[in-house]
C-alpha cells in the first residue's frame, strides 16, 4: 500500500485575483480562511486551514499540488523512493512548511512537470467552517477532491505514480486516436476510498496551465444545483452540463476558471473498498449528461 493518504492541498497562480475571489467565494461558495500573504486568497473547506491557495502572478498555473503522508516516517519513505527513481528532492524549509501549514514537506518534480509537495502533520483551523451558501464539502479520508493532469508521456506519468509513489490504478478510458498513438487512455489513480484523487490525460503540456481540472465534491445535489445557478448567473462559462460519471458515479458539472482550466463540482461520489475492487475500462465518460459542446478550448496548454 501507498504511503500516501490524500490529496492534501493545491497551490493555483492567476492573473486575475479579483475574478477568482469572486469565482471562489460569490460563485462556488468556498468558505475563506486566513494565511500568512495578506495577498492571497485562502479557500476552506473543512478544518484544515486552506484547501486551495490562490496566489497572484504573471501567469496562470497551478503551482503545487500536495500529497498528504501520515507522518514523520512515511515522508521519509517517499523521499527514498523518489530520490531511488532519480529524481531529486529538497526538503521545504521550515518557514516554507509554517506558511503551508504543515509541520514537515518535500518537494519535487513529476515526470509530467508538475512540481509536488509530499507533507505531513496538517495545522488545524478550529473556527466554524462558515460557507457562504451552506454547502458542506466532502473531504476527510477522501482529501481534497482530485486533480487532472495534462501529460504528453502518460505510460511514463503512471509508472512512476504507480510504481514509484504506489498510487493505486482505479481503472481507464481509452479515447480515440490514430493508430500511430498506440491505445490511448486517461487513467484514474486512487489512494483512499476516493474513486481517483488523481488522474492523467493525454494532451498536449505546453506549460502553463498545466492542469485539465480541479474536482471539489459537497454534500448535496441541491449544493450542486444552486452552485451551478450561480456559474450561470455570473457569467463564468460552463464547460460541460451537469452529468454523471460512469466510473466514481459522481454528478457534477464544470466550469471554467478564470486562467483557462475548468473546475468540476459535484456530489454522490461512490467510495471504493479496495476488498473487493479491480480496475476496469469505461467506455462512455458519463451515463447521462456532461455535454462538453460549449466549452471554450483549453488555456495554451
Ligand atoms: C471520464 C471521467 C470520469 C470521472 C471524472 O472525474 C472525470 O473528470 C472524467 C472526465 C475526464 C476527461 C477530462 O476531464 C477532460 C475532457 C475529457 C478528456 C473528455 O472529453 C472526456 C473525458 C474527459
Ligand atoms: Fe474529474
Amino acid at each position: 500500500m501507498t504511503d500516501i493518504k490524500a490529496l492534501g492541498y493545491v497551490k493555483i497562480q492567476t492573473d486575475d485575483i479579483a475574478r477568482w475571489r469572486t469565482f471562489a467565494f460569490d460563485v462556488l461558495g468556498f468558505a475563506e480562511g486566513k494565511g500568512p500573504d495578506e495577498n492571497a486568497l485562502y479557500l476552506r473547506m473543512d478544518e484544515r486551514a486552506a484547501r486551495i491557495v490562490v496566489v497572484e502572478g504573471a501567469t496562470d498555473e497551478i503551482v503545487t499540488i500536495g500529497w498528504e503522508v501520515r507522518d514523520h516516517s512515511a515522508l521519509v519513505r517517499v523521499q527514498e523512493a523518489v530520490e531511488n527513481a532519480g529524481i531529486g528532492v529538497k526538503p521545504l524549509s521550515v518557514e516554507e512548511a509554517d506558511a503551508r501549514r504543515v509541520e514537515e514537506a518535500i518537494t519535487f518534480q513529476d515526470p509530467t512537470g508538475a512540481t509536488l509537495e509530499i507533507f505531513h502533520g496538517a495545522v488545524l483551523d478550529h473556527s466554524p467552517v462558515v460557507t457562504p451558501f451552506g454547502a458542506t464539502f466532502v473531504t476527510g479520508g477522501q482529501g481534497l477532491g482530485h486533480v487532472v493532469l495534462p501529460v504528453m508521456d502518460i505510460n511514463g506519468a503512471f509508472d512512476f505514480y504507480t510504481e514509484v509513489l504506489g498510487f493505486l490504478p482505479r481503472g481507464a478510458f481509452r479515447i480515440p486516436a490514430p493508430a500511430e498513438f498506440g491505445p490511448l487512455r486517461v487513467r484514474f489513480m486512487g489512494v483512499n476510498e476516493r474513486h481517483h484523487s488523481l488522474a492523467l490525460c493525454p494532451a498536449p503540456h505546453g506549460g502553463a496551465p498545466g492542469l485539465v481540472h480541479i474536482m471539489v465534491e459537497v454534500e448535496t445535489l441541491d449544493a450542486v444545483g444552486q452552485a451551478l445557478d450561480r456559474v450561470v448567473k455570473d457569467g463564468f462559462s460552463v464547460s460541460s452540463t451537469l452529468g454523471r460519471h460512469t466510473n466514481d458515479k459522481m454528478v457534477s458539472f464544470y466550469v471554467r476558471a478564470p486562467g483557462g482550466w475548468d473546475v468540476e463540482f459535484g456530489t454522490d461520489g461512490t467510495k471504493v473498498d479496495e476488498r473487493y475492487y479491480s480496475a476496469e475500462e469505461i467506455t462512455a465518460d458519463s451515463y447521462w449528461g456532461h455535454d462538453w459542446s460549449g466549452s471554450e478550448p483549453l488555456a495554451a496548454m
